[in-house]
């Protein structure tokens, strides 16, 4: 068995591949959380961790490290110039986020069609595949935290609250008009493509 870890600005997500080919999904978690959360995953028989980060570099340092404690190879993937059908747009080809890279060529692999792919998470991010796997590159925009984030900090009076849905109707409150007014630029930055 696998381990793989997809550690993200806001969260590492971890997943087991069995030699199956079966796939299971552990869990999202909180970057702190890594070590308590690996550490006895690894006494399970995992032969190997296959890990991406995008996130801070003692992440991977973590990574490395508590697979060396526990005896087990580790590779660590990163952002190539072209291979698996798709061809990076960016001229400095690592600096196209792995995150990135492997939607890419996870969607190469299941479509071979045009594509625009659209990830919210931390940040929105934008990349348009031809049907060739020529990648045509991309955006980078706020994600919907990081956007009310930067209006709640830099304002004095707006404030927000816990509940989040899928609204985006004119708000006759702060915290409605804030999260609605975000989710509205988001599916208008998508509806730009
Ligand atoms: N339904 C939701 N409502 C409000 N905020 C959300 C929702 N889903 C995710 N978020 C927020 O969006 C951000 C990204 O979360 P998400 O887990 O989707 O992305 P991610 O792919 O894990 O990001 P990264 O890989 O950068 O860690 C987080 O700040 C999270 O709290
Ligand atoms: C844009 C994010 C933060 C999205 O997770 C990540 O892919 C990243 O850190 N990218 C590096 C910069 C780039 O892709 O151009």
């Amino acid at each position: 068995m696998q381990l793989l870890i997809e550690a993200g600005n806001t969260y590492v997500k971890v997943a087991q591949l069995f030699e199956s080919g079966k796939f299971e999904l552990l869990g999202r978690y909180p970057r702190r959380k890594l070590e308590m959360v690996l550490e006895p995953l690894l006494e399970k028989g995992i032969h190997r961790i296959v890990f991406a980060s995008v996130g801070p570099v003692e992440v991977d340092n973590s990574i490395q490290r508590i697979a060396q404690l526990a005896n087990i190879p580790v590779m660590q993937v990163k952002t190539l110039r072209k291979d698996f059908g798709v061809k990076n747009a960016y001229s400095e080809y690592q600096y196209l986020g792995v995150d990135r890279w492997l939607t890419l060529v996870a969607i190469r692999q299941k479509f071979k069609k045009p594509t625009v792919i659209i990830d919210i998470g931390t940040a929105l991010t934008f990349d348009v595949l031809a049907e060739d796997g020529k990648h045509l590159g991309g955006w980078i925009a706020p994600g919907y935290q990081l956007m009310m984030q930067s209006v709640l900090e830099n304002t004095c009076k707006v404030f927000s609250d816990r509940e989040h849905g899928e609204c985006i109707t004119f708000s006759d409150n702060t915290a409605d008009g804030l999260k609605n007014g975000c989710r509205a630029a988001l599916i208008g930055l998508s509806n730009t493509v």
